[in-house]
């Protein structure tokens, strides 16, 4: 079964079939005592007001329907009683047909006069305690979340269902509380299952079509309830065709992203006794990369464009700079093996949408994304920057940074002096925060320094191969972002696998330079990275792993 799939309430389980049976069965009304099942999958909330011209609710609502739609919320602010009554039981005698449970966003009088399966009321309509008394236990009432005070509370009565939102700003509700995103959803989803483990959840705040994977992916909690399910409204309304806007959006629901690994692909389990094996991969990925000459799409900044091009050419990759928004959908799909890398260097907001667009189209053709927040803690701009990349453009697989930046990631109130980063703590603790972030991201995160700190949020290995000059070589990290994406082209299985390898190849590649004679200080020692790096490509390639003889790998 698909990650998604398994991400259904158990309330929502046996529908739609069970809900067909109860809702349109003998006792719909909600002072019925049965409590009809419902699915909150693909949770459709009105708004005639976004209808396309020349369209009417009851043939879009039936559409939707029929495109996997799994219960209707009629939700119409500016109706007057009698027309809203009149319209709900339009409205009403078409759900039923389909055994789809109709719900009235606010009115609990409309409601009865309906004689829908329930209401779904927010905290400015009438008390949650009131309207079940009105409505009876059988009526299936959601009520709507906005922040954690809202969710304990939520929790603490009998509800249905939360709604938890919006997850990202929107223009179909003026009023709507601050966005939350997906990581705000999944702590409201912790919260709501450390008080009642059965309640079920729907995210809601324009969702679409580009972000329905990466909601359910990256709000998916540690332990405890995932999403029941996701509440759309323009991405279905406002659409032409919205039997296919509702099938297409449900297919997403049902299908595991593009960037989670295939199950049943299992991680190499990381410890001492496993590291053969470890390094016998290093080495087979290094050679992939070689055989396969992935393509590197950089968007990067302009100080390290050359530097790092010629590092993606030393390994055996194929590089290109490129931040023109009109071809990033070409780019992500003309070879099988490509990946993205977005670093924010010089970048400014005019950047933000080609940032969203690259990353949503490598992340629609199954292609790795490495983010590199450069400066991430030297000023609000940036700081905005590397929010709006990671809640607003879909998922990147590996966020790479120096310790000042990824403190920044992690929300620790850094003052980075500009782009090099200063040691605050020690290495044990840092990589408690990598591991955290990693975690809360479920991305790997790869933070760079005198030991390198790599975590999935499950394994952590550290690395402290490298040498001193690197830190004194501009865009050394930033081309270190190449690296990772190429090794991550070639190997998607298990990322942290990947990450090593391109660690491993370009730190025992600095180490190497620094022994050659030709190195006399950071200039020519740039020079004979590249060199090496060639190098242990052609030893990768041979299937030799000698030069991994003296790596400095701690498992954490
Ligand atoms: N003192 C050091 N000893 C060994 N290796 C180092 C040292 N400092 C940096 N490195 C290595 O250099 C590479 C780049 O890391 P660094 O932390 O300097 O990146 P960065 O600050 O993002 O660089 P830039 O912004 O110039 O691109 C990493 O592979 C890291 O392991
Ligand atoms: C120096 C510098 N300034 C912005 S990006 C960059 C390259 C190294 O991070």
């Amino acid at each position: 079964m698909s990650e998604q799939a398994t991400m259904m309430s158990d309330v929502a389980k046996d529908a739609p079939m069970a809900a067909a049976a109860a809702v349109a069965g003998a006792t719909p009304s909600p002072t019925s005592s049965a409590k009809p099942k419902f699915d909150l999958t693909l949770y459709l909330v009105t708004s005639s007001t976004l209808l396309p011209p020349n369209t009417t609710l009851e043939s879009h609502i039936e559409s939707a329907i029929k495109g996997g739609v799994t219960i209707v919320q009629l939700r119409e602010k500016s109706l007057d009683t009698a027309p809203f009554i009149a319209l709900g039981k339009r409205i009403h005698s078409i759900t039923k047909k389909y055994g789809v449970p109709l719900l009235i966003n606010d009115r609990v009088d409309v409601a009865l006069a309906v004689g829908c399966e329930g209401a779904h009321i927010g905290w400015d309509d009438m008390e949650y305690a009131t309207a079940r008394k009105l409505l009876g236990p059988s009526a299936i009432i959601g009520l709507s979340v906005s922040n954690i005070t809202q969710a304990s509370l939520a929790a603490s009565t009998t509800v249905d269902y939360v709604g938890i939102g919006p997850v990202f700003p929107t223009r179909t509700k003026p009023d709507a509380a601050t966005p939350l995103y997906p990581g705000g959803v999944r702590q409201i989803l912790e919260l709501v299952y450390s008080k009642r483990p059965d309640l079920p959840s729907v995210a809601i705040g324009s969702i679409n079509s580009s972000n329905i994977q990466a909601v359910l992916y990256k709000s998916r909690p540690a332990e405890g309830l995932p999403l029941a399910g996701v509440a759309v409204v323009s991405a279905i309304i406002s659409s032409n065709d919205p039997e296919s806007a509702a099938s297409g959006l449900l297919s997403l629901y049902k299908s595991p992203p593009p960037w989670a690994p295939p199950p049943p692909s299992q991680p190499t389990v990381f410890t001492h006794f496993y590291l053969p094996l470890i390094l016998s991969k290093v080495v087979s990925i290094i050679r992939s990369i070689k055989e396969h000459k992935p393509l590197v799409h950089q968007i990067t900044n302009g100080v390290v464009k050359n530097f790092s091009a010629n590092v993606t050419l030393a390994i055996g990759a194929s590089p290109i700079m490129s931040e023109h928004i009109e071809e990033a959908a070409d780019l992500a799909n003309i070879v099988p093996q490509s990946a993205l890398l977005v670093n924010m260097g010089t970048a400014g907001p005019g950047e933000r949408r080609l940032y969203a667009t690259a990353i949503r189209e490598n992340n629609k053709a199954g292609k790795p994304v490495v983010f590199d927040p450069v400066g991430a803690g030297a000023t609000g701009m940036r700081r905005e920057t590397v929010r709006w990349v990671l809640d607003e453009c879909g998922y990147v697989d590996v966020i790479k940074g120096n310790e000042g930046e990824i403190r920044t990631v992690a929300g620790e109130g850094i003052r980075m002096k500009g782009v090099d980063s200063d040691s605050v703590g020690g290495v044990d603790e840092l990589a408690k925060v990598v591991k955290a972030v990693a975690g809360r991201e479920r991305s790997v995160v790869v933070t760079t320094g005198a030991t390198d700190v790599l975590s999935d949020g499950n394994r952590t290995v550290l690395v402290s191969n490298g040498h001193p000059f690197q830190a004194l070589v501009t865009g050394m990290g930033c081309a270190l972002g190449s690296v990772l994406a190429a090794a991550l082209a070639v190997h998607k299985d298990d990322k942290l696998m990947s990450c090593l390898a391109a660690i491993l190849l370009y730190n025992v590649a600095a180490e190497r330079a620094s022994k050659a004679d030709s190195s006399k200080g950071p200039g020519s020692f740039s020079v004979a990275f590249l060199d090496q790096l060639y190098e242990i490509g052609e030893i990768c390639a041979r299937g030799e792993g000698g030069w991994l003889d003296g790596v400095k790998v701690e498992f954490v």
